[in-house]
């Protein structure tokens, strides 16, 4: 019997992998429901091949186009459009599992809607975690959803922890499951070796040139910024329900490791694979079993070396001021969330330089005076209010 699999933000980096996997398991999984923001070609390729059941843009006029794409073709797909439209298709009866895949704190709503239906949600979008980690970790809660992280480093760190923990994601102890730490690996991105001074010239083509993964450009940014690991901590800290001191963070070149769990005994247990989100993604889907992801196991006589070192402040101040944000509570991690999403846009848009970035996050944060959020109507608030005070200082 297939399982029915919504993916959001099917047009994205993500998305493609996720169907890439599904391509492997046609007899397992189908893929039920197709969203994207506003890649018309992409979806258009994308229903000719797995004639989805439900699509969705979230920007009315590609849905518009995509539906008179598909009559062409006389493909009977019902294509809707908006926001809302996501979330009622990832809240379908017959949809069993969701694939997270929007990008940025857009994917909140319809991250939330299918946690309410109980769904199996496949957590990539980590902004959703980051912008409202206690409220999003009750509605997992009291919806019994379940969650699987699909971000590698978090889906390495599921896969290191012993089953109880794995079922009471969040809300376990660590201790009392004799785990000391989370270490949570990050390749440096581009940017590793640079001369800090060089930083503030270099150009959006060079920071979206990850070494070692394939990936949206605004995750690359981030990985550059090392805003993604500091955004991935804030993430690890409600995922795993982590301390301060039980999380580490250390800079991995090879991207082999893609995290590790050291236990009281001094065991240390880690995930290792080719740099590949088709292996993360398919463990999240198959879990607890294994399905074939298509790709290729790792050759450790090709391997050189394993190294890894401190990351450096000074170097990548974002990573500092996501670790921080989180001390300081869900408003910050909203706005933290909030202002570096404009600013990593201004940057792809060469208004702001490269490291711009860091400095407009940390005004912005600055500036913040709004109380800690109570509800998801709260959280939007302050992520608006980040968002039009980021933008100001970005023009
Ligand atoms: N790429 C990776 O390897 C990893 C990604 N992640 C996380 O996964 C998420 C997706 O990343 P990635 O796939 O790289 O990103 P991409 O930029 O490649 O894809 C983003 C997807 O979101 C859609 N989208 C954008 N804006 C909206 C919106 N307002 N409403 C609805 N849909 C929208 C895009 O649609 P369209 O293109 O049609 O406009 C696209 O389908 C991010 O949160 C990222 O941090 C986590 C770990 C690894
Ligand atoms: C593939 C993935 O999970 C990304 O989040 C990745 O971690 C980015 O690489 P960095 O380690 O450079 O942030
Ligand atoms: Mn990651």
């Amino acid at each position: 019997m297939q399982k029915n699999i919504a993916i959001l933000g099917s047009t994205g980096s993500i998305g493609c992998s996720t169907l890439s996997v599904i391509r492997h398991n046609p007899t397992l999984y189908k893929a039920y429901v197709l969203t994207g923001g506003s890649n018309v070609a992409k979806m258009v390729e994308q229903c000719v091949e797995f004639k989805p059941k439900y699509v969705a843009m979230a920007d009315f006029t590609s849905a518009t186009l995509l539906r008179q794409h598909l009559s062409n073709l006389h493909l009977n797909i019902e294509v809707f459009s908006g926001e809302q439209a996501i979330c009622d298709l990832a809240q379908l009866v017959e949809v069993e599992q969701v694939m997270a895949a929007i990008v940025g704190a857009a994917g909140l709503r319809s991250t939330l809607a299918a946690i309410k239906k109980g769904k199996r949600i496949l957590l990539a979008n980590k902004e959703s975690l980051v912008t409202c980690g206690h409220l999003f970790m009750q509605a997992l809660r009291e919806h019994h959803a379940e969650l699987l992280p699909v971000d590698s480093e978090h889906n390495a760190i599921f896969q290191s922890l012993p089953t109880p923990v794995q079922h009471d994601l969040g809300f376990a102890s660590l201790t009392e499951h004799g785990i000391n730490k989370i270490i949570l690996t990050g390749s440096g991105g581009p940017f590793r070796d640079t001369d800090i001074s060089k930083l503030k010239g270099v150009t959006p083509e060079q920071a979206i040139a990850h070494p070692n993964w394939s990936m949206g450009k605004k995750i690359s940014v981030d990985s550059a910024t090392m805003m993604n690991k500091g955004l991935e901590y804030i993430e690890a800290r409600w995922l795993f329900n982590a301390s301060q001191d039980q999380m580490e963070i250390i800079i991995h070149p090879q991207s082999i490791i893609h995290s590790m769990v050291s236990y009281s005994d001094g065991s240390v247990i880690a995930q290792l694979g080719n740099p590949d989100m088709c292996t993360p993604i398919a463990y999240s889907m198959s879990y607890p079993d294994r399905i074939y992801s298509g790709v290729a196991p790792l050759d450790f006589t090709q391997l050189s070396s394993l190294t890894f070192k401190q990351p450096d402040f000074n170097r990548y101040p974002c990573l500092k001021l996501a670790i921080d944000a989180y001390q300081s509570g869900q408003a910050a991690t909203t706005t933290l969330n909030a202002a570096n999403e404009i600013a990593v846009e201004a940057f792809l848009n060469r208004k702001i330089g490269f490291m711009d970035i860091a400095k407009t996050v940390e005004t912005v944060l600055n500036k913040l005076t709004l109380a800690e959020p109570s509800s998801i109507d709260e959280v939007f608030d302050i992520d608006s209010w980040a968002r039009e005070v980021a933008q100001r200082m970005v023009k």
